[in-house]
């Protein structure tokens, strides 16, 4: 989708801000490009939509060499979200998103429908926010707009230079998860500008790390945080890679333990044959979880006994509160542990009620980080991998 062949670019003064870079983004990928400052993100995302042009070299857009293209055409098909959103202050924040529709020569009405649209897509209520002015929003209810804005004319391409560098890490967080779920909806080809490591592994499907002017590795987030191709790359992603490697590693249906599991309508088992036991209901969903001690608790009168009298499952069963589908990050696995404090969590097939698949614990967890490390890491050297996992043996 988006190609660049031996692209340089030296400024009048002499820098030389991109050397010969060659390299090729598919269509519907999200490539992050990831760097110091000054090592020449901005000049190679700002030669796509022309803003600056390359001393010498090709980009080719969809197959077509942009040299070739009219700029504003060109940018029509581009959408461009920046730090300094610049949106304009005295337009409503609807105007504002209908801008490009607006200059495209749609009609009124089709254009604020279409900027409604992509308002409340990108988690702004039109209703509410429609009419404000750009000073009666937060920054990231700002950035919010900018993205609707660039997406508005349903661009195939979306030029994003460090969107979210200007707002606080909660708020960011936050447009990060956002933007990754409109992503997978719009499915666009991404180009995305960052310093942080951390945004660049979690937004990217591949990263493009830079040292001056050139592309030093140009790789999935696992394979640059688990084999980083030069000692450039390898400070750069930092000494905690394997940290940060929680971020990009699933949990897999291998990676799970089966401990004891009992149904919702069996009779209260007096010995569960371990400290707990999952609990599930008739299909095979997770329900909650019971321990050994709340199983032997004498059946005194307890709330909701079971037809018959009987005491079951169900009239002692917890709810389970925490549980992750297969397939979430170790990262989240490990910070759903913290925050519940709990020594294992639930996997289930799928985001909401689910089929139980197995438990993560702790272990577990180790050993699929060490699992994900050995698979990418063959030509790394035995001795820096065992550094890199979390906790020792
Ligand atoms: N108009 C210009 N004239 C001369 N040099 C320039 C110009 N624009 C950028 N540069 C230089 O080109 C190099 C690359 O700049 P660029 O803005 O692409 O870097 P960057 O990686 O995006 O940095 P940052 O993260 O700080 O935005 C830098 O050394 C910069 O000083």
């Amino acid at each position: 989708m988006i190609r660049f062949e031996q692209v340089t670019k030296c400024y009048p003064d002499g820098t030389t801000a991109v050397d010969d870079l060659s390299f090729e983004v598919t269509a519907g990928e999200l490539v992050t490009l990831v760097g110091p400052s000054g090592c020449g993100k901005t000049t190679t995302m700002k030669m796509v939509n022309r803003l600056i042009e390359p001393t010498s070299g090709r980009i080719f857009l969809d197959g077509q060499d942009i040299a070739a293209a009219d700029p504003v055409e060109l940018r029509r098909r581009i959408g461009y979200v920046i730090q300094q959103v610049g949106l304009f202050p005295h337009k409503t924040v609807l105007e504002n998103t209908a801008t490009v529709p607006h200059l495209l020569g749609w009609k009124r009405s089709t254009a604020r429908a279409r900027a409604a649209e992509l308002l409340d897509l990108v988690g702004l209520d039109p209703r509410t926010y429609g009419d404000r002015y750009p000073d009666q929003l937060s920054g990231g209810q700002r950035q919010r707009v900018g993205v609707a804005r660039a997406l508005a004319a349903d661009p195939p391409v979306l030029l994003m230079d460090e969107p979210f560098g200007a707002v606080d890490p909660v708020v960011r967080d936050h447009l990060q998860s956002e933007f990754l779920k409109l992503q997978a909806a719009v499915r666009k080809t991404v180009l995305f500008v960052t310093h942080d490591i951390e945004e660049a592994v979690r937004l990217g499907d591949r990263i493009a790390v830079y040292g001056q002017g050139r592309i030093e590795q140009f790789d999935a987030p696992a394979a640059v945080l688990g084999a980083p191709a030069t000692p450039y790359v390898a400070e750069f992603v930092g000494a905690d890679r394997g940290l940060k490697r929680l971020s990009v590693t699933p949990i897999e249906e291998g990676d799970l333990e089966q401990p004891p599991v009992v149904h919702l309508d069996d009779p209260l088992p007096r010995d569960l044959g371990a400290r707990w036991a999952v609990v599930l209901d008739a299909e095979d969903n997770l329900h909650g979880w019971i321990s050994a001690e709340q199983a032997a608790e004498p059946s005194g009168p307890v709330p909701g006994p079971a037809p018959g009298g009987k005491v079951s499952v169900r009239d002692r069963a917890r709810r389970m509160e925490a549980w992750l589908p297969v397939g979430a990050s170790l990262k989240q696995a490990f910070a759903t542990m913290l925050q519940h404090d709990a020594g294992w969590i639930a996997v289930i097939d799928r985001a909401e009620r689910g089929r139980f698949l197995g438990v993560l614990t702790p272990a577990r967890l180790h050993e699929a980080l060490r699992r994900s490390i050995d698979a990418d890491a063959q030509d790394i050297p035995r001795t820096e991998v065992e550094l890199e996992t979390v906790t020792p043996r």
